[in-house]
């Protein structure tokens, strides 16, 4: 937050009156390598509750490492991770799904010959005990979640096979939301969508958004990054490379920051190169 006032139910009150806005997600000065590979050198990345995040860049630029280190499935080098403004260590997806991160992956890790319920459940099972499985409270829970993200799926009985590819990432997105997550992370959620399927996944993101989730899009596509993100974050050869609002930046701004025509330093100076 920069201004001085801030809207509180149609009050504006000075800004001094509230508390600091403590992230959901804080990384700081994260640096990975690949052996002589840096994939990612000093960045610093963060998400509030109710916020979009658009992480973009280059091929190569250092994304994916990124969101693997908040999945656990990468742990850095060197840097902090905090969650609620508490140092964590996320070593394993696991602990990651113990500290409230869900992520989906470009491959979704659905499962075909499974119908919609037993994909969101899959290796969440809720069981009777050991005598059986509680099918018809999963099938509620699976309406219920459809119901928030406001998708358009017509049975949860359906066989993942019988769906479009946008109603599969419309299934995974479902997924990450079993178990109350607070952070969601999103790797290419439209890559090879239509237009219309585009659309529908673009609205899951602003319902997570809404029901309170602190959201990590990763996409090479401005427009649907501009159309959804609060905030979108550049990288540029594993660097912080751009910080921007996505409601005023130009598109060939956060492009110049992609490119490397605009180079970023930490505190704000922008040098044109
Ligand atoms: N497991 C790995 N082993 C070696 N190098 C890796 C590994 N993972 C990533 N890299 C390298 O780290 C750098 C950052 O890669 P990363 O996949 O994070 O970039 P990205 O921004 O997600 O790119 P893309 O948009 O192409 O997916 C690249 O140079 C990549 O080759």
């Amino acid at each position: 937050m920069t201004g001085t006032t801030v809207k509180d139910e149609g009050q504006v009150r000075p800004m001094a009156t509230m508390p600091p806005r403590v992230p959901l997600l804080s990384m700081k000065q994260i640096t990975k390598s690949f052996n002589a590979v840096e994939a990612l050198v000093g960045v610093d990345f963060e998400v509030h509750a109710h916020e979009v995040v658009a992480l973009v860049g280059d091929n190569g630029a250092g994304k994916s490492t990124l969101a693997k280190i908040v999945s656990g499935v990468l742990t850095p080098d060197s840097g902090i991770v905090e969650i609620d403004g508490e140092p964590v260590s996320i070593t394993s997806p696991s602990a990651a799904h113990a500290l409230g991160v869900a992520t989906v992956f470009q491959d979704l890790a659905l499962c075909d010959n499974l119908d919609v319920t037993a994909n969101l459940f899959l290796g969440r099972e809720l069981t009777r005990g050991g005598s059986g499985l509680k099918d018809g409270e999963m099938e509620q829970t699976t309406k219920r979640i459809l119901q928030d993200l406001n998708s358009p799926i017509p049975s949860v009985k359906t066989e993942l096979r019988a769906l479009s590819a946008g109603q599969r990432q419309s299934v995974a997105i479902a997924r990450t939301l079993i178990g109350n997550p607070r952070i969601v992370v999103l790797d290419e959620p439209t890559a090879a969508l239509s237009v219309a399927q585009t659309a529908e996944v673009l609205t899951h993101i602003e319902r997570l958004r809404e029901l309170g989730l602190g959201v990590i899009l990763i996409s090479h596509n401005m427009v649907d990054v501009r159309a959804v993100s609060d905030r979108i974050e550049v990288l540029r050869h594993g660097r912080n490379n751009g910080s921007f609002d996505a409601g005023t930046a130009s598109y060939e701004s956060i492009l110049a920051a992609i490119t490397g025509a605009t180079k970023y330093t930490q505190g704000g100076d922008r040098r044109y190169g």
